[in-house]
């Protein structure tokens, strides 16, 4: 049988497997191909970006490995960005960090306008993807005491301020430009290496610096702001100002987005857990998809038990609608469009994965107590034919499916990224 008629027979017959439990697979599809990811820029060159190119890395994170091929140019990221999205099944969205800016002028981070960044959004409509920004806050000289928008010093806050006041605009501008609202996600690195005297004073600061950051309204249609939590950093591992604390109290208080990102908290502690419990209290959601090892190593997401658990929250609780689904890791030990590809096809999958399960039948076997039938359910249906079905899915949007994709990616590597002789 040729390969696309023995996709679509493995498809039909694990629809009537699934529909033997009342789960509508076409239904399924149908709603996840209307989920967006936002595909991080940064994994494509190490989170250099474009502006201050002979910076460090700085703000306590970091980029291990030296595969060939990083994309020294937006002209080289967005070709691999293109390349990455040939290989994912639906339609997304790409999210910018302002060092990403694409322009010819020097310009300092805190005067920057949209106009820097209509090379993206052009880019962006010609691709039918919607963008989302993030102001950075490190890799910058008036950050390199690790301090930003709480340091002490008057003149330096409001740089910073200045800068994510800049950034909010820019969001608003591609929100408008395209048609899809763009979240602005602000996440500053402040803290200290040790125990600090004054717990307070900073976290003061950092409020009174936001409500400045956010005090200009804007269309909500066109943009979200979004706050960020970290419970540690390199170089600030005693103590962050912008603790998950901090920012779930900021963001309620100002109804703003919390943004979770899976390696920002205790090595146990899991933000699938956490999605119920905001969701009662918050407007929206913005999750970093990220996969920390030991630390928030940020590592390519894999299909493992806490992205499956994410799937199953955000599919069971309903909370799509509320949630935006950002990626966040940056391996430079491996291919990375095969970083991008691999860590989306299986942000994807988990939600595909949690849409196909028994869901009123688990619940109505937990609320009667019988949590017998609640597991047996759960553990046989990890063997239903999931996988036959992610293939139909791939094939119908027209991407390669299973690995195939991988000798894509190998064709790139060996016909474009080698050639960067980087
Ligand atoms: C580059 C990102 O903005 C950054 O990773 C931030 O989101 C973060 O998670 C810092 O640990
Ligand atoms: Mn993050």
């Amino acid at each position: 049988m040729p390969y696309e008629e023995q996709v679509k027979a493995n498809y039909e017959a694990a629809k009537a497997q699934y529909a033997k439990h009342g789960i509508d697979v076409d239904q399924a599809l149908a709603r996840l191909a209307q989920v967006k990811i936002s595909m991080h820029c940064w994994q494509g060159d190490d989170v250099r970006g474009f502006l201050n190119r002979g910076q460090e890395l700085t703000g306590g994170i970091s980029v291990t490995g030296n595969y060939p091929g990083a994309a020294r140019t937006p002209d080289e990221l967005r070709a691999d960005l293109e390349k990455a999205f040939s290989l994912i099944p639906g339609s997304h969205k790409v999210n910018l960090h302002a060092i990403y800016a694409d322009t010819d002028e020097v310009v300092e981070i805190d005067r920057l306008e949209p106009k820097h960044f209509d090379r993206w959004v052009q880019w962006a409509k010609e691709q039918g993807l919607g963008l989302d920004f993030n102001p950075t806050c490190f890799s910058h000289e008036k950050s390199k005491d690790g301090l930003t928008l709480s340091h002490p010093d008057a003149e330096i806050r409001d740089f910073w301020i200045k800068h994510c006041q800049a950034s909010r605009r820019i969001g608003a501008y591609f929100g408008e430009q395209l048609g899809q609202t763009c979240v602005t996600n602000v996440w500053v690195p402040d803290g200290y290496k040790d125990i600090p005297a004054d717990r307070l004073g900073p976290r003061q600061r950092l409020k009174a610096s936001l409500d400045e950051v956010f005090s200009e309204q804007l269309n909500p249609a066109h943009n979200l702001d979004a706050v960020e939590s970290k419970l540690f950093g390199i170089g600030s591992e005693a103590y962050v100002v912008g603790s998950h604390e901090f920012y779930m109290g900021y963001g309620l208080q100002n109804d703003k987005l919390i943004c979770l990102d899976a390696g920002h908290f205790h090595p146990t502690e899991v933000i699938s857990n956490k999605l119920s419990a905001l969701s009662l209290f918050t407007s929206g959601i913005l999750l970093h998809v990220s996969r920390p090892m030991r630390w928030d190593s940020d590592h390519v997401v894999i299909l493992d038990d806490e992205l499956l658990e994410i799937g199953k929250e955000l599919v069971r609780g309903n909370l799509l609608d509320i949630t935006h689904i950002g990626l966040d890791f940056f391996d430079a030990s491996i291919n990375r469009v095969a970083a991008w590809v691999i860590g989306t096809r299986n942000t994807i999958k988990a939600l595909l994965r949690a849409m196909l399960e028994p869901v009123e039948a688990l619940k109505q076997a937990e609320i009667t107590g019988d949590y017998t039938t609640r597991l047996a359910l759960t553990e046989e249906f990890k063997s239903y034919p999931f996988g036959a079905v992610w293939d139909y899915y791939c094939a119908s949007q027209g991407v390669p499916v299973r690995e195939e994709w991988l000798t894509e990616v190998k064709a790139y590597e060996r016909d474009v990224l080698a050639l960067r002789g980087n």
